[in-house]
């Protein structure tokens, strides 16, 4: 097991580690309280450290039964539609089919818990605290080092509370290139998929704040989209030197308009939040908690889906645990819950293969493992786990700042401070996540130049015929986005930058049928390709020539960038102000190089855009759903998350999970002779 070390993406723990794990964490959590952000850091630092020696220790085996066996399970209520797992996709799915046809009796399982009107779920600002105090909204799954990473664990946290990823994310609007889309339908032969049946399913979902009558966009959908009430002056200042420095490149509207002309165009970045009340646009407010009066949508929280029951090859229900039970080590109590339409999985990309295999659906050596009696060889459930790779790079900034610190290390005076303004006017820091402008990248003949020759082939065969395909997405942060204790209290600045199709991906698969909450055999496979690296190094440079020269940048915060060689030229510097705009750019040696893809080596994490594992593809391609989402193999059984995705989208994830969802509820409703819902906006 390789170390951990106290990155972002790692900040919590609860759900989806053993239930003593948790207990470890309350116990930090109860005693710090009283205590702000800064010192709670030092001791997460030490529960980290705890824990990655526990898991170490661990082995990845079936250990004990947390669901007792189906023939003691209770039989319940029989449903037209279950769906199991509610995150981002499957709340707009049930939510839309609920609403065309009110009579329809829909059961939603979730293993998280209810999300309304909760202040750490509604206010946007709080998801750098909900990832810092185990709430447990959180799955943590617990990653395998590869020779991309050193050998390092990782942890990558799913949403685990109703609308899922969608109740805890970032709220970053990023929209894919339109090309990824197109590739799902030409090149995954997935008719119905291409970017011309998706876009009006996006623009039906949204309501886009900055500009309703943008083409792409959407003018009266539940999601609203705005820039947020407040700007930080970083943001207007990363803007001004991006266009002062790199001159040839522009500044557009929009990168999220499905054009290729966006492409190496700054711009600010839109949110997932109501610039009206300041509010999260998260699935279950706006797809099911506005639909009380529909008495035939039933949720049920707290409950985890063990597996797919069937008759013969025909899916007709699932068995489910009451999941609060089944982490504290107890034995829930088992229930059947029957559908005679449809069972849909939604529970993403782990949970939904994990269901897959449990129920006998997977590859041969993955269920004898488990002593599982296959129903359908289908190698390719929980294989190609694919992500992004993201790296915050943190710089010391002025006091003048206006950033996130104040409220991401915030004392708890200074936290009510912050409460109040969101409660009364839906503005402030809970009303922003920080994240305020950013680029698509695609690199120059000169810049290729710079990744030659890891990239040449990367480049030639993948991005150069594709010109709205994006390499990098960078985007200028204002704050600490990052756990390290031994950075300073203060003002930061900070770069933030993922690669949009990484090579190299992994697999995550169940290690027992019968415990729930064993660690799964995951693998996300991060920088296995040197390919993968060169544009980490290249983003790495830019980014800093860009940050240099910002008026309120006062150096890098050394022990987070690369450690440079001694006597380096590009060695850091804590300084009183920016470098002039036309300062020459820093020289990096052979050696410098190495440092940096050493530091990436260390320090790459999840974007938490893990997608893939469950691909709609043919079958003898590894698919595991076909275009109607229907498992190969069976009847009346779907698949509707993010897993299902057939290749990567340079974007962050929300957005496909959206388009997804509705295109899932489009689909059902053809099938099942549905009226009302519509593939664009009415
Ligand atoms: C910390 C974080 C930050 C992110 N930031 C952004 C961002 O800023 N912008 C962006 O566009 N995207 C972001 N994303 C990604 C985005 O939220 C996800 O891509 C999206 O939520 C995936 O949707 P999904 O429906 O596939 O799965 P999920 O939303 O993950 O939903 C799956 C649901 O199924 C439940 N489940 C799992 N197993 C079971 C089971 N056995 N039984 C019952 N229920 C089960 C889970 O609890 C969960 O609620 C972020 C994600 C995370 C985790």
């Amino acid at each position: 097991m390789g170390k951990i070390t106290p990155s972002l993406s790692i900040l919590a723990v609860g759900s989806g580690l053993r239930s003593e794990d948790s207990e470890l964490a309350l116990i930090v959590h109860r005693s710090t309280r009283a205590i702000d952000n800064a010192r709670l850091l030092i001791l997460w630092h030490r529960l980290f450290s705890r824990l990655a020696s526990k898991l170490a220790r661990s082995r990845l085996t079936d250990s004990s039964s947390f669901y007792q066996q189906p023939t003691m399970a209770t039989e319940e209520t029989t449903y037209d539609i279950i769906f199991a797992g509610s995150g981002a996709a499957a709340c707009v799915t049930a939510g839309r089919l609920a609403a065309a046809d009110p009579t329809l009796k829909i059961l939603v399982l979730e293993a998280g818990a209810h999300t309304r009107d909760l202040d750490h779920h509604v206010r946007p600002g709080n998801y750098f605290s909900n990832l810092l105090v185990p709430r447990d909204v959180f799955s943590f799954h617990l990653g395998q080092g590869g020779k991309g990473t050193n050998g390092r664990t990782h942890i990558v946290p799913t949403g685990r509370a109703l609308g899922g990823g969608s109740a805890v994310n970032f709220v970053m609007y990023v929209r894919p290139a339109a090309s990824d889309y197109d590739d799902w339908e030409n090149v995954h032969r997935n008719k119905g998929w291409g970017s011309k049946d998706l876009i009006p399913l996006l623009r039906k979902a949204e309501t886009y704040q900055p500009d309703p009558s943008a083409p792409t966009h959407g003018f009266n959908g539940p999601l609203k989209i705005s820039f947020a009430q407040d700007s930080h002056n970083v943001s207007d200042e990363a803007l001004r030197v991006a266009q002062a420095y790199e001159k040839e490149y522009k500044a557009v509207d929009d990168f999220s308009n499905f054009s290729g002309d966006s492409i190496n165009g700054w711009t600010r970045l839109p949110r997932w939040i109501d610039a009206k009340t300041g509010r999260r646009s998260d699935t279950a407010h706006y797809y099911i908690y506005n639909q009380d009066h529909n008495k035939n949508l039933e949720v049920q929280t707290r409950r985890k889906v063990a597996r797919v029951i069937f008759e013969g090859n025909r899916a007709v229900g699932v068995e489910h645990v009451d999941d609060v039970v089944g982490r504290s080590k107890g034995v829930p109590e088992s229930r059947i819950s029957r559908a005679s339409r449809l069972v849909v999985l939604s529970a993403g990309a782990f949970g939904s293969p994990a269901i897959l295999e449990r129920s006998g659906i997977g590859a041969a050596s993955v269920l004898e493992k488990c002593g599982i009696k296959q129903l359908v060889d289908l190698p390719g459930v929980g294989d190609k786990y694919t992500d992004h790779n993201v790296v915050f790079v943190p710089y010391h900034a002025s006091e003048d700042a206006e950033t996130m610190d104040s409220l991401f290390r915030a004392t708890p005076e200074e936290a009510k401070v912050h409460s109040k303004q969101w409660l009364e006017f839906g503005s402030g820091l809970l009303a922003n996540n920080g994240i305020n402008s950013g680029i698509k990248l695609r690199p120059t003949e000169e810049d290729l130049k710079s990744m030659s020759p890891e990239f040449d082939d990367r480049w030639a065969t993948f991005f150069a015929n594709t010109p709205d395909k994006p390499v990098m997405v960078l985007a200028n942060l204002s704050g600490y986005f990052g756990a390290n204790p031994a950075v300073p209290r203060g003002n930061h600045l900070t770069a933030g930058y993922y690669s949009c199709y990484p090579i190299s991906t992994g697999h995550v698969h169940i290690t027992s049928a019968t415990d729930l909450y064993s660690h799964m055999d995951f693998k996300p496979g991060f920088l296995e390709h040197p390919a993968d690296v060169a544009i980490l190094r290249w983003t790495y440079k830019r980014s800093r020539e860009l940050t240099r020269r910002m008026k309120y940048y006062r150096g890098e915060v050394e022990i987070c960038h690369p450690q440079y060689p001694a006597g380096s030229l590009a060695a850091c510097n804590r300084t009183d102000g920016p470098v002039d705009i036309d300062a020459p750019p820093l020289a990096y040696t052979k050696e410098d190089d190495d440092a940096i893809d050493e530091y990436h080596r260390q320090n790459i994490e999840t974007t938490w855009h893990s997608i893939g594992t469950c691909a709609m593809k043919p079958r003898e391609k590894g698919g595991v759903v076909d275009s109607r989402l229907n498992v190969y193999g069976v009847q009346n059984l779907k698949v509707a998350d993010c897993s299902i995705t057939p290749s990567n989208v340079s974007a962050n994830t929300y957005s496909t999970a959206v388009a997804i969802g509705e295109k899932a509820a489009v689909i059902i409703a053809e099938d099942l002779g549905i009226k009302g819902v519509t593939a664009g906006p009415t």
